[in-house]
């Protein structure tokens, strides 16, 4: 069953069309790419799933009902979650603090509640805490869990965005270039990650990478734009060999296929 459906979704900037016509489908449970060229229209395309940006035509649907028009904070509560291509943490709040502000989406306690400590917060807060932890245990950073967001590694910052992202309890999570900048030890250890997420907490992943080892080896399907529009799916054998997608992008010096090891 389709999680997140998406047809004919176009977005035009006055005369630029930054994405035309897309239509795409993440199944549950999966992890699905989009790839393609700087400036093909990947980013806008996150923008408009997560209610940044107002589809200029076309549907989004989230397990088959309409999600378009709505604000990125009803976008978020209705269950999609997502990281950005520059890390946005709170970088004076500790590494455990981040998370539980991931958290606060979900979390019942009313300002009440807080002001008065009420038992019923205490609980809660306890059981955010324990659940903060888990996924700092899944992430290798619990032992770093009082440190200060900035001073953690950058590799490290982009996985605590990840675990933030993933404590609002989504069930689709976006990541948008998530090893840009890592190297490759670190960008093998995400890679392992993200695969066994979906098991894990029981989210649906679709993803933004121009790390095309990364790509390969952990997508089950893959949209590759190019100037706004769709020029190829499949798997990554598929997506490997499709002449198309090779004169347009994977042909290209700024493509990172691993060979940095
Ligand atoms: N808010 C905006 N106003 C006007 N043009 C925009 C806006 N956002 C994106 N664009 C344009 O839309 C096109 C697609 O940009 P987008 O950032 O979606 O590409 P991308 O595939 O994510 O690129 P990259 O890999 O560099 O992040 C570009 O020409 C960009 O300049």
């Amino acid at each position: 069953m389709p999680i997140l459906e998406v047809t004919n979704l176009t977005k035009e900037f006055g005369g630029l069309v930054a994405n035309k016509d897309i239509s795409m489908t993440v199944n549950e449970g999966s992890i699905t790419a989009v790839i393609g060229p700087n400036g093909a229209g990947k980013t806008t395309f996150f923008n408009m799933v997560t209610g940044v940006y107002k589809p200029t035509s076309g549907d989004i649907l989230l397990e088959g009902e309409s999600i378009v028009g709505l604000k990125p904070d009803v976008v978020a509560k209705k269950g999609i979650s997502r990281t950005f291509q520059n890390i946005r943490l709170f970088g004076e709040m500790s590494v455990i603090e981040n998370v539980l502000v991931g958290m606060h989406n979900h979390l019942n306690t009313g300002l009440l509640g807080i002001l008065f400590n009420l038992p019923s917060t205490k609980k809660e807060e306890l059981d955010a805490e324990q659940e903060a932890y888990r996924l700092l245990e899944y992430f290798d950073l619990a032992k770093l869990l009082n440190e200060k967001a900035k001073n953690l590694s950058y590799g490290a910052q982009r996985k605590l965005e990840i675990a933030r992202a993933l404590a609002t309890k989504p069930k689709l999570i976006l990541l948008d270039e998530p090893a840009a900048g890592m190297n490759p030890k670190e960008t093998a250890e995400l890679t392992s990650i993200i695969k066994k997420m979906g098991e894990e907490f029981n989210v649906s992943v679709l993803l933004i990478e121009h790390d095309m080892k990364l790509v390969m080896e952990i997508s089950e399907h893959i949209y590759v734009l190019d100037h706004g529009e769709k020029i190829a799916e499949g798997n990554a054998e598929e997506i490997r060999s499709n002449p198309k997608v090779i004169e347009a992008y994977l042909g290209s010096a700024a493509v990172q296929i691993g060979q940095k090891e």
